[in-house]
């Protein structure tokens, strides 16, 4: 049997045998439909939405629950929502163990996440074993969990996105949020040509740098991510010199809100922990850095989805490899500048 310190390093460690990091597929690919006839029918209080607010994945799930008003009067406080959301939200600890998320509890508290409101687990991992009792892959965040069939719909965020754009929206009360459409026909091709790029080469890429094991792996990986930020700049120059704030336009689209959760982390996080330190977003990306802050500043209900203190904490606590001693780093002060600055 092995020992429970050899298991804790077994679930933490995330490259390979060649020092690259590779990122599994996630298992659950069922999709929510407002179709009458649909599996999963698009119901008010039908459905759980399970995140962590560190995770960039989950917290785009999270930016489209809070803009589209499917979750009501979100405290970013006590991320409570009130009772006849749409959907109703759960928060993780910040702390992933050897046994992956959980839940926080009096003996193990923790700001801003929330019990299990289904079952009262502990971990994520067991609405992953309830659903697929053999169940092989990583206990991963966001998780769509269908209360009706006990089972999870889906856990992949950016299938999630897709029918939270859409499938909801007869339920949706407020007419603005109702309206917002994050993947407008005409951009379609346009949103996934830029989906295609920033994933692999900017989402994954500040994974792909720092879980690296190897010195040859990570600096490949670092060079390529900071080859495509300088892209995304010349995109945003381009679209400012346009008057356009956006990557696609002056309407958010879910390519904004795809690259937003990475770059919010960028400085706070990313350059430091995952040595993503060719430059920073605040000094070196002008552009890039206005359309963060625009975002975060400007964009209601954007803000209220970021907690730099999960993000920080998770990231430099919870990967004992990267950061054995789990020293959490104070700066960059602030975690993000103003707007006029
Ligand atoms: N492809 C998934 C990735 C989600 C993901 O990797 N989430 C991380 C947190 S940032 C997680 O839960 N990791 C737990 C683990 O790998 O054990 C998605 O986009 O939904």
């Amino acid at each position: 049997m092995s020992s429970p310190k050899k298991v804790a390093i077994e679930i933490l460690k995330f490259a390979g045998k060649d020092g690259a990091y590779k990122r599994k597929v996630s298992q659950f690919r069922n999709v929510i439909s407002s179709k009458p006839d649909s599996k999963y029918l698009a119901e008010a209080g039908r459905y759980t939405v399970y995140i962590s607010l560190a995770c960039p994945w989950a917290c785009r799930v999270l930016m489209y629950l809070n803009t589209k008003k499917l979750i009501k009067n979100f405290n970013p406080v006590t991320s409570t929502v009130d009772k006849d959301s749409i959907i109703d939200l759960a928060v993780v600890h910040w702390h992933m163990d050897d046994k992956g998320w959980r839940f926080p509890s009096a003996e193990d508290p923790c700001d801003a996440a929330t019990a299990d409101p289904n079952y009262g687990y502990r971990r994520i991992r067991e609405l992953y074993f309830k659903s697929e009792p053999e169940y092989d892959g990583r206990f991963t965040v966001p998780v769509v969990w269908d209360k009706k069939s006990q089972t999870i719909v889906n856990n992949e965020s950016s299938e999630i996105i897709r029918f939270l754009n859409t499938e909801f929206n007869h339920l949706i009360e407020d007419p603005v949020a109702k309206a917002l459409d994050y993947y407008p026909e005409p951009l379609q091709p346009a949103i996934d040509e830029l989906n295609e790029l920033t994933y692999e080469n900017i989402n994954n890429a500040v994974y792909k740098s720092g879980f690296a094991t190897a010195q040859e792996v990570y600096e490949k990986e670092v060079i390529n991510l900071f080859k495509h930020l300088d892209i995304v700049e010349s995109k945003l120059k381009s679209q400012n010199e346009k008057n356009e704030k956006y990557l696609l336009g002056n309407n958010l689209t879910e390519s904004d809100i795809r690259l937003f959760t990475t770059i919010i982390r960028f400085d706070p996080c990313y350059v430091q922990h995952f040595k993503c330190n060719l430059g920073t977003i605040r000094h070196d990306y002008p552009y890039l850095h206005n359309w963060v802050r625009e975002i975060y500043w400007n964009v209601p209900g954007v803000k209220e989805t970021v907690n730099f203190d999960h993000i920080k904490f998770h990231y430099t606590k919870s990967h004992i490899a990267i950061n054995p001693h789990g020293i959490t780093p104070l700066g960059p002060i602030p975690h993000i500048l103003p707007l006029e600055n």
